[in-house]
């Protein structure tokens, strides 16, 4: 039977300690000063949860980057100018990030205004992020700190600057991680992309997309070279699951809203200031460290193989689809005639083993790596990748010029400016 003290104090154990010692005087002064309590502890209630509403009520950005105000604005505008005749204004989503940074960068150089939008999230050294944001800013870049999640901050930024154009590379990249932060993908790639494609559907002059997609989305596809047309349908990975999914969703966006869409399927990006996740990325520090690293093989202890494609070729596939997009054509969130919406490979063509890889990068640093080969596990990795690129080719000249050995000597040199080795020193240890 619970006692009268376990009636007025039901469900809080532990919170309320009652001494049994004087029943008597305790019941009755107990059951007053509980009153009292209780009657407290409401009105605490209520008022916390008021001002909590009305503070989520009053902009989500309070809860997460600060953002706002005339000066802010006046960054954002004075970021988005057009130095150029005929130039765009374009809205880089994950402008810190690899490819994000290098593009900004080469937009910014030719005359175009260029905003940034980065959430800095730790998925790999921040640190890095803040420094490709200060050559940014060097260079007259402001970038915005915020998600792509918040729909009180995109529409904001539309409200500033009528951007031309959004060049869309925020993402949860990474084949591998998906396994440990499925969520993450989702957030990102999922739920991000359609905060952005309902705050540019909602624009007024609607902007075009550039987004980035990626070559995992032919997944066990075992035709080569891959094409645009072929089948997309078998994904290995979460992650390209959620890109494959981007490319519905954004097809969805063109054909309601009539938003001019391209996307862009990257091949295995490298070069300097590059995501350290990446294996020719990591596999130099850990060369440098004398670490040993791990290669994947295949079934029959076959070499698995990228197309792996430098960074200056991917830079000039974004600007050429960027002037290729075509206009949007809706307006108010209504289409009022069709756009364009293209699919482009943006690959290398010559794909290359990863043992091949790693010889190279012992070339480069001078280092003999410490080879651990591995059976493949089952983590969304793909045997192979080979872009066919003749759609981008024809449609906007692109043509990448840099091969894997020249590429990883670039990034070698970065590479070991960026983490302040003394070349000669430290090889020599
Ligand atoms: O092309 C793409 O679309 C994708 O390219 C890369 O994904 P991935 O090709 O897996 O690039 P890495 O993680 O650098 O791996 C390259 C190769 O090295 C292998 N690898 C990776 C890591 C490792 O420790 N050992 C190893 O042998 C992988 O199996 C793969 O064959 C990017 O990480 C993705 O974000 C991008 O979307």
């Amino acid at each position: 039977m619970p006692s009268i003290e376990d009636e007025l104090f039901p469900s809080t154990p532990g919170k309320f300690k009652i001494d049994r010692s004087n029943r008597q005087l305790n019941r009755c002064f107990a059951s007053t000063s509980t009153m009292f309590l209780w009657a407290l502890f409401l009105i605490a209630l209520t008022a916390s949860y008021l001002s909590f509403q009305s503070f989520v009520d009053s902009g989500s950005r309070y809860l997460t980057a600060s953002w706002g105000g005339i000066q802010w604005e006046k960054q954002v505008r004075t970021s988005a100018q057009i130095h150029r005749s005929g130039g765009i204004s374009v809205l880089v989503t994950g402008a810190t990030g690899f490819v994000g940074s290098h593009v900004s960068l080469a937009l910014r150089k030719r005359g175009d205004g260029v905003v940034g939008l980065d959430n800095f999230n730790n998925y790999y050294d921040p640190s890095l992020k803040r420094a490709r944001m200060s050559l940014l800013s060097s260079r007259g870049i402001f970038v915005v700190e915020g998600d792509l999640n918040d729909a009180k901050l995109l529409s904001k930024l539309f409200d500033v600057v009528a951007f031309t154009h959004v060049m869309h590379l925020a993402a949860q990249a990474g084949v591998r991680y998906a396994l440990e932060n499925p969520q993450s993908y989702v957030h990102s790639n999922i739920a991000g992309l359609v905060n952005l494609l309902e705050t540019c559907k909602a624009a007024n002059p609607q902007p075009a997309i550039v987004w980035a997609s990626s070559s995992s989305v032919y997944g066990l596809n075992e035709k080569a070279p891959f094409s645009e047309s072929d089948r997309t349908d078998q994904p290995a990975s979460l992650y390209a699951a959620t890109k494959k999914a981007g490319e519905e969703i954004t097809h969805t966006y063109n054909h309601i809203y009539g938003l001019a869409i391209t996307g862009l399927r990257f091949f295995t990006v490298y070069g300097p200031w590059g995501r350290p996740d990446m294996a020719y990325f990591s596999f130099t520090r850990n060369i440098l460290q004398g670490k040993p690293i791990t290669i994947y093989r295949g079934k029959n202890r076959v070499d698995l193989a990228r197309d792996f494609t430098f960074i200056d070729d991917i830079v000039k596939g974004c600007l050429g689809s960027l002037d290729s997009s075509g206009k949007s054509t809706g307006s108010g969130g209504k289409k009022r005639g069709a756009a364009p919406y293209r699919i482009f490979n943006l690959g290398n063509t010559s794909p290359v083993t990863v043992p091949i890889l790693v010889d190279i990068l012992e070339k480069h640093l001078k280092v003999k790596a410490k080879r651990n080969f591995v059976e493949m596990p089952g983590n969304g990795d793909v045997p192979f990748t080979h872009a066919n690129i003749s759609s981008a080719r024809r449609e906007f000249g692109y043509k990448p010029t840099t091969d894997l050995e020249t590429g990883l000597k670039k990034f070698v040199r970065w590479y070991l400016s960026y983490y302040g080795y003394n070349t000669k020193a430290k090889l020599e240890q």
